[in-house]
């Protein structure tokens, strides 16, 4: 077993109050001690997708050490076993000093769609010129996603998960949904799942073009053999429920998705509320999802709902950013009590950036979220979006998902938008 002091820390925020002050739990001047490969010895949960027998190959590596992953996200089961004042630190067998510079748990990116071919820079300079965005995009990048070889799909989505982390995110969710076959959304389930065990079922993104019309026979594929397919290969389902767009899901097709992917073992997610007010938030928190995402048209019913529930609003401001359409109400959210995230939504759509300091940029500037509150969202709340406790924190038995900010302050990610402060913190080599 080896043991990394990491010192020099002028802030470390570590989401655990009982270590530090505020809800942050902010420790100055500190240190983190790290074992590497520590996960069976600290006995904390190894994976929670691993433990929900979805992730099994990853989980086989685990017991070994390091996990069979590319140089992706989630990297290892490196365990953090002492936080404190640098003066009062252990001896250790290496010591990385970050030289005088914050430093925060990874960010937990809880809703991405990087598995895909092609983009629509296009469509976005049109939006930039007054079109409005209406999900109709999405299936030019299912054609040129069904058209790519998997070695093209795989390259491209490296290159993405290798820009979420260098820019600071340790761990992030995949989904499918610009396949909408049966053989394409298992193939991009499965490449989705040699880069995380955060892999989600989203053949109901859109009716494809050859069911249009036909949008009830498309959610019977989807909850019969494209699910049966599809589900050993992911830990969640998702569904796209707008009821006013002609491309998605009404409250009803949208229950029968999640009903039947709770059925086949995956837990539950949502788009809802993107385009307009709709079912989407209640029927989420009434079916216990683990978040409900978008949240740009909601209604005091929707934020009610959430408050009294353990289901997370997921914000995505890059999407309000790149649509134009108004900010969430994350105010109301917070305010009401409710338990937010903050995520990307990288997609070649509504949100092409991988950037988590950006989107808490956003949510501070644009949201009127604190500095403080937005790093929470962009951490820990994306952990419990994915109802994980072993990442967006940095307590005693914690994944060691550490990122560095080239800024003496968490503050820094929205005082510095578009400069990259924020990297990944190799512990080895
Ligand atoms: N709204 C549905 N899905 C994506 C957009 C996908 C696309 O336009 O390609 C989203 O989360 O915004
Ligand atoms: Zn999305």
């Amino acid at each position: 077993m080896v043991s990394v002091l990491v010192t020099g820390i002028t802030e470390l925020v570590t989401n655990d109050p009982a270590l530090g002050a505020g809800r942050l739990g902010i420790v100055r001047d500190a240190a983190i001690v790290v074992e590497l490969g520590a996960s069976a010895e600290a006995g904390t949960a190894s994976d929670a997708s691993a433990e929900a027998g979805t992730d099994t190959g990853a989980s086989a590596e685990a017991q070994r050490g390091r996990r069979a992953v590319p140089d992706g996200v989630p990297a290892s089961d490196d365990r953090v076993t002492w936080v404190g004042l640098a003066a009062a630190a252990p001896p250790a067998d290496r010591v990385i000093d970050v030289g005088g510079r914050a430093v925060v748990p990874s960010f937990v990116d809880s809703h991405t769609h990087l598995a895909f071919a092609g983009d629509r820079a296009a469509e976005f300079a049109a939006r930039m010129a007054g079109e409005s965005y209406d999900g109709g995009g999405i299936a030019s990048t299912v054609a040129a996603t069904r058209g790519a070889s998997a070695e093209a799909l795989r390259a491209r989505l490296a290159a993405l998960v290798a820009e979420a982390r260098a820019q600071g995110t340790g761990t992030i969710e995949i989904k499918s949904g610009y396949g909408l076959t049966v053989a394409d959304e298992l193939r991009l389930l499965r490449l989705a799942r040699e880069v995380t065990g955060e892999t989600t079922f989203l053949g109901a993104h859109v009716v494809p073009p050859e069911y249009v019309g036909r949008a009830d026979d498309y959610v019977d594929l989807v909850t019969g053999p494209m699910l049966a397919e599809c589900a050993p290969h992911a830990r969640w389902i998702d569904v796209f429920c707008e009821p006013g767009s002609p491309h998605a899901f009404d409250g009803d097709q949208s229950r029968a998705v999640l009903l039947a992917g709770r059925a086949a073992g995956l837990g539950l997610r949502v788009h809802a509320g993107q385009l307009g007010p709709g079912p989407g938030v209640r029927l989420g928190v009434e079916l216990g999802a683990a978040a409900v995402d978008h949240g740009t048209h909601l209604t005091r019913e929707d934020v009610d709902a959430l408050a009294g529930s353990t289901t997370v609003a997921t914000l995505l401001p890059g999407v309000e950013f790149s649509t134009g359409s108004p900010y969430p109400d994350a105010r109301a959210l917070l305010d009401a009590g409710v338990r937010v995230a903050l995520a990307t939504d990288c997609n070649p759509g509504t949100s092409f950036t991988s950037s988590m300091p950006l989107c808490i940029a956003l949510a501070v500037r644009e949201m009127h979220m604190t500095p403080a509150e937005a790093l929470w969202a962009a951490t820990a709340g994306g952990a419990l979006a994915l109802r994980r406790d072993d990442v967006g924190r940095l307590g005693i038995g914690a994944r060691a998902d550490l990122t560095v900010l080239d800024a003496s302050s968490h503050v820094h990610l929205s005082y510095r938008p578009g400069v990259p402060l924020a990297r990944t913190l190799a512990l080895t080599g």
